[in-house]
This record gives C-alpha cells, structure tokens and sequence, in this order.
C-alpha cells in the first residue's frame, strides 16, 4: 500500500527570533513569527504526512487557540504525528519538500535540515529531500516578508 501526502506553509518574518527551519536554528537578523516555533519546513512536511494518512492537517491537531503549543518545537508535533503514522504501519517510502526564500542562503545547512527530519521520520537519508529556491526577489517570499515551504511525502506499508 502507497500513500501520498502534500503539505504547504507559510510564516512572516519577525525580530526578535531565532530562524528555526528544518529542525535546527540557522543564522539569520530575524526569524520567524508564529504560535509555535514557526518551523515553516517542519510544518509542511507535518501537513504532508497528515496528508498521506487522511487525517487533516496541523493545525486541527495542534490548534494556535491551545497554550499548549504556544512556543512549541515543532520536531515534537512531527514526532507526534509520525507515531500515528508508524501505529498504522508506515515507512516513509520518499520525502521531497522545497523552502522558498530569498534569504538566507540555506544550501551550507540543508545537509543537517536532511539529517534531522531522516532522523524525526525514521527513514533512510536517501529517502529524504531538501531544496531551496529563491523566487528572484518576486512576492512575499521575494520582499523578505516571510518563507514558504512544501512537501511531497510517499508513505510505504508492506
Ligand atoms: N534561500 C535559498 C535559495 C536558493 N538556494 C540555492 O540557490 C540555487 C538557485 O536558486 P534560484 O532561486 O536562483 O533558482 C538553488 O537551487 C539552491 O541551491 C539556497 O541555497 N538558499
Ligand atoms: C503549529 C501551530 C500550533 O502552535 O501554530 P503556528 O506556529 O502558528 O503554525 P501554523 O503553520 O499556522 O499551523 C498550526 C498551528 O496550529
């Protein structure tokens, strides 16, 4: 059996926070807002895997009304979600996910953003892709507003 998922997010920049993407905080002047960490990234891939299991999205799990999440690391909400995914007896057959952003340039750390969701998602680190893109200074994205990430998820059960 084969499960596909997709998931997309977006977050406003802010001051006065780390840039947490990927599940590691990378150096940048601002991060990003948000009721949780606002791991843009992890938010999407969270929604992908929710996705591929029919069972909603982030936000009917884990509401931004609930103070229980207000701060939350978001590599816990995917640990969360990806036991739901492994009690139904998933693997991740393969991840794809792309950050859109002008700046910063992530391609330094997207082998450590690959390292943390292979490890949060107990897959093989082939099976996990991370892209960046930058949208040429177009947009939202492009105006340094905010980041947009998406993910593609392939669930696998034997
Ligand atoms: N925030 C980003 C955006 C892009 N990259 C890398 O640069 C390449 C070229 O980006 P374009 O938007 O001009 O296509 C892209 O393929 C990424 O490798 C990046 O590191 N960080
Ligand atoms: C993660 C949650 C919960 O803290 O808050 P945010 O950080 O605002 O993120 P969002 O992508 O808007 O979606 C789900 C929320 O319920």
């Amino acid at each position: 059996m084969i499960k596909v998922g997709q998931g997309f997010d977006v977050h406003s920049f802010t001051d006065h926070r780390p840039l947490i993407l990927g599940g590691i905080t990378i150096p940048h002047p601002q991060g990003l807002a948000g009721h949780s960490d606002a791991d843009v990234l992890l938010h999407a891939i969270t929604d992908a895997v929710l996705g591929a299991l029919g069972k909603g999205d982030i936000g009917t799990h884990f509401p931004d009304t609930d103070e229980r999440y207000e701060g939350a690391d978001s590599a816990e909400l995917l640990r969360t979600v990806w036991k739901m995914a492994e009690e139904e007896g998933y693997r991740v057959g393969n991840m794809d996910a792309t950050v859109i952003a002008q700046r910063p340039k992530l391609a330094s750390y997207i082998p450590d953003i690959r390292k943390r969701v292979a490890v949060l998602v107990k897959a093989d680190l082939s099976d996990i892709n991370v892209k960046a893109t930058t949208t040429e200074h177009l947009g939202f994205t492009g105006r340094e507003e905010g980041m947009a990430a998406m993910a593609i998820v392939c669930l696998v059960r034997d």
